[in-house]
C-alpha cells in the first residue's frame, strides 16, 4: 500500500540516498535501521515530499504521489520527524486541533476522541507544549501525526532521547493503533530492541542505499550484521 520506488534525493546537488525501493504493506510495521548518517531521515523527507526527488516515486494505495507534502497527508501519509516537531507557545489541545484541522477533520471532536486516547496528554491538555518532557512532547507529535489520520505513518527516530518508560508506552501505542485501526507504520531507528518489539522485518541502510532486507528473526540471530550495520 505504500511504495518508495528507486528514490534518488539528496540536498542541492548532493546526492544523499540511491536508488532505494521499499514497501509497506497494509497493516504492517517495518523497521528502517541503519548507522548514524547512513540517510534515514533523507529517505523519510524524500518520502514525504519535504526534499525533492531527483529521481524515483511515491506510491500510496497504488496511486503515485504529487510531490507537495500536504497532497501527501491528504491521500493518508502521516510524518513524524526526528526531534518531535510540536508548536511550543500552544497549548496540548491547540497542538491536536491544528493538527487536525489541516488535514480537514474536526479539531473538537479530534481533541476529545485524542484525550481519552492519550491518558498521559489529558492532565496536561491546557499547558503549552513547550512545558513538557521530552517524552511528552514525542507522545504529543504522535498524537498529531495520528490526528490528521493517517494509513501509513512514518516515524523517524521517535526513541532518541526518550526515557525507558516512555519509549515502552510509544510502542504500547503504536502496537495498538497498528492492530486496531491498521494504520501501517515505516519507523526509522538506531534502537533495534524498540523496533523489534514491534516490526516484523526491517530494511537495513549503508552509504544512502538499502543493503538488506531482513525479518525480525533472521536480525536477532545475526550477531554479525548487528555489528557490521548497526553497530550494536
Ligand atoms: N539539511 C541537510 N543539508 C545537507 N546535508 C544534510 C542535511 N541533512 C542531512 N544531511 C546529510 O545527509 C547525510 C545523511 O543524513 P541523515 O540525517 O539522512 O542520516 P540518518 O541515517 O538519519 O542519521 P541520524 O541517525 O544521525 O539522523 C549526512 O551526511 C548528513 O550530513
Amino acid at each position: 500500500m505504500f511504495k518508495i520506488i528507486n528514490a534518488t534525493g539528496g540536498y542541492g546537488k548532493t546526492t544523499i540516498i540511491q536508488d532505494i525501493s521499499l514497501t509497506v504493506n497494509e497493516g504492517e510495521i517495518v523497521a528502517l535501521l541503519g548507522r548514524n548518517g547512513v540517510g534515514k531521515s533523507t529517505l523519510m523527507r524524500y518520502a514525504t515530499g519535504l526534499i525533492p526527488a531527483m529521481d524515483g516515486q511515491v506510491e500510496i494505495d497504488s496511486k503515485i504521489a504529487p510531490s507537495a507534502p500536504a497532497k501527501r497527508a491528504k491521500m493518508g501519509l502521516g510524518y513524524v520527524p526526528q526531534g518531535r516537531f510540536v508548536f511550543p507557545r500552544m497549548s496540548v489541545t491547540e497542538n491536536i486541533a491544528v493538527a487536525a484541522a489541516s488535514n480537514g477533520y474536526n479539531p473538537k471532536q479530534t481533541v476529545a476522541d485524542f484525550l481519552k486516547d492519550f491518558p498521559m496528554l489529558a492532565p496536561k491538555a491546557s499547558d503549552l507544549a513547550g512545558g513538557l518532557s521530552g517524552g511528552q512532547q514525542q507522545i504529543l507529535a504522535l498524537a498529531r501525526a495520528l490526528a490528521t489520520r493517517p494509513k501509513i505513518l512514518l516515524l523517524d527516530e521517535p526513541t532518541e532521547g526518550v526515557q525507558p518508560s516512555i519509549i515502552d508506552e510509544m510502542a504500547g501505542i503504536l502496537k495498538r493503533i497498528n492492530e486496531q485501526q491498521g494504520i501501517a507504520i515505516l519507523v526509522a531507528e538506531q534502537d533495534l530492541d524498540f523496533c523489534l518489539s514491534i516490526a516484523k522485518r526491517a530494511y537495513v541502510m549503508e552509504k544512502g542505499c538499502i543493503k538488506i532486507a531482513v525479518d525480525k528473526e533472521s536480525l536477532l540471530a545475526d550477531k554479525l550484521l548487528q555489528q557490521e550495520l548497526l553497530g550494536v
